[in-house]
């Protein structure tokens, strides 16, 4: 995996900030300038008016009005009341200008929220949230600071109304809420400001996978088989096939009853499945499936790395009965929920929590897909386009999930890298595109 941008949730935030060898002072010193910065450079030198709030997210704004205003830059600072830490006073004292109500404060080209941040923990006082929206509303350039207020830090979720901002700086790491709904849905652009925090952790944001290059004495088997067994609709299956084939297999078969039309012929159609056949990369089970569970058992019975998606999941019953399949799932969030049941927690916690249960690597899809795996780890996927949201691209991922897998990669990684390329496919394919366009794209 490359450089992928770490994620911390609030817990974990403090404790790497408090680890810091720089010190707090330092580095709400640096997360000012890190958002003065960010400021400056997407709106430029414009007038603004900066928010703060009681905490070290209004300690930020503190800092950053007083280093736009050594830049040149026309600052006012607007307050929802007093600071309530030592540092949010220390940086305020720093601050040498006049300091407004926030209900009085009129409006400015750019608007700077550092009302909330990580530390946020109920709703908005109403005076509060409206006087937001209303100077956010009136302003060319919106910037949150770590996070838009009324955003919860950890799950994503939005305790107040929140407008939507064009950039939002990160201090130090991205938050879960960064890449999670509906929060990430009015974050605009998100920049991370490096503050000097050391921020190790098994949870990310994925960045551009490293494929498996392709052996100079490669041959198809060792470029890897995917083997695919149909059901009852044929038509899935084929889109994952195809998938599979241009993402990189070297050798694709579907086991069918009945000929598929409409196939490569590269793709071979056979009539039985051998599925402990040791030339299998990966199998892929679930698209187009239907009511034919006793397939699910007899992907179930091979020893090969395994793809399990769609109609194949609400087949499983007990998620304990994947524990040693090597299997990657790819359940949407019907699928997820009839499966495993409306588990507790945000939704990084569910899908940690459904990985621990069967010992699988999930794809929690949606239009914040997670990958987890039961060793702890999640990847959260960046943002993709919404016209992914079309019939056939959950069969188009299962195929190019089973192609990283055959072709060596290990499942979790697999299933990040095949998460990450689907949405650049998508990008490159438009908003017009159906699934059969993302297979073109790949
Ligand atoms: N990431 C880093 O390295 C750094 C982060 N920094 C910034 O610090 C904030 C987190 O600061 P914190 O003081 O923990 O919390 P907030 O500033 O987000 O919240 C302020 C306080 O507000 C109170 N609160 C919570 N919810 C509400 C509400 N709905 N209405 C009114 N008041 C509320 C709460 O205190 P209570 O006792 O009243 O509950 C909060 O303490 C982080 O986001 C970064 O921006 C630092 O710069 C250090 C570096
Ligand atoms: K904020």
């Amino acid at each position: 995996m490359t450089a992928h941008r770490p994620i911390l949730a609030a817990a974990a935030m403090r404790t790497a900030e408090a680890a810091a060898t720089c010190g707090l002072t330092e580095l709400m010193e640096r997360a000012g300038r890190g958002l003065a910065e960010a400021a400056l450079r997407f709106a430029g030198p414009m007038p603004a008016l900066v928010l703060c709030g009681p905490g070290n997210n209004g300690g930020d704004g503190y800092v950053a009005a007083r280093l736009l205003r050594e830049r040149g830059c026309p600052v006012r600072i607007a307050a929802s009341g007093e600071p309530n830490t030592d540092l949010a006073r220390a940086a305020r004292s720093q601050w040498n200008g006049p300091i407004e109500a926030l209900d009085e404060a009129p409006p400015a080209p750019l608007l700077i929220d550092c009302l909330f941040g990580t530390g946020l923990k109920r709703a908005l006082e109403v005076a509060v949230s409206e006087a937001l929206i209303t100077l956010v509303e009136a302003s060319h350039i919106a910037v949150a600071a770590d996070l838009p207020s009324g955003v919860e830090a950890d799950s994503g979720a939005r305790l107040s109304p929140v407008p939507d901002f064009d950039l939002t700086v990160a201090f130090g790491a991205l938050k879960p809420a960064h890449r999670l709904m509906p929060a990430m849905a009015g974050m605009g652009r998100v920049v991370l400001a490096d503050i000097g925090i050391d921020a190790p952790g098994p949870w990310f944001e994925i960045g551009e996978p490293v494929l498996p290059s392709i052996a100079p004495d490669a041959h198809k088997f060792s470029r890897g088989l995917v083997h695919c067994l149909a059901g009852e609709m044929p038509g899935a299956i084929a889109l994952s096939a195809k998938a599979a084939a241009h993402s990189g297999a070297g050798y694709v078969r579907i086991s069918t009853s009945l000929p598929i039309a409409g196939l490569p012929l590269s793709v071979v159609q056979v009539g039985d499945a051998q599925v402990n056949d040791p030339k299998i990369g990966c199998l892929l089970v679930g698209p187009g499936l239907g009511k034919l569970p006793q397939l699910l058992t007899l992907a179930l019975v091979s020893h090969r790395p395994k793809v399990i998606d769609a109609d194949a999941i609400g087949h499983i019953g007990e998620p304990g009965r994947l524990k040693g399949q090597d299997a990657v799932l790819t359940p949407h969030a019907g699928e997820f929920e009839r499966l495993f049941g409306a588990l507790p927690g945000t939704k990084a916690e569910q899908a940690l929590a459904a990985a621990e249960a069967s010992g699988a690597v999930v794809v929690f899809k949606g239009p914040d897909t997670l990958v987890a795996s039961p060793d702890g780890r999640i990847g959260f996927a960046p943002p993709a386009p919404a016209w992914l949201a079309t019939a056939g691209t959950g069969d188009v991922l299962a195929g190019m999930i089973a192609a990283l897998r055959a072709r060596g990669l290990p499942a979790f990684e697999a299933a990040c890298a095949g998460v990450w390329l689907q949405g650049r496919a998508a990008e490159r394919a438009g908003a017009s595109m159906i699934a059969d366009d993302l297979v073109a794209q790949l």
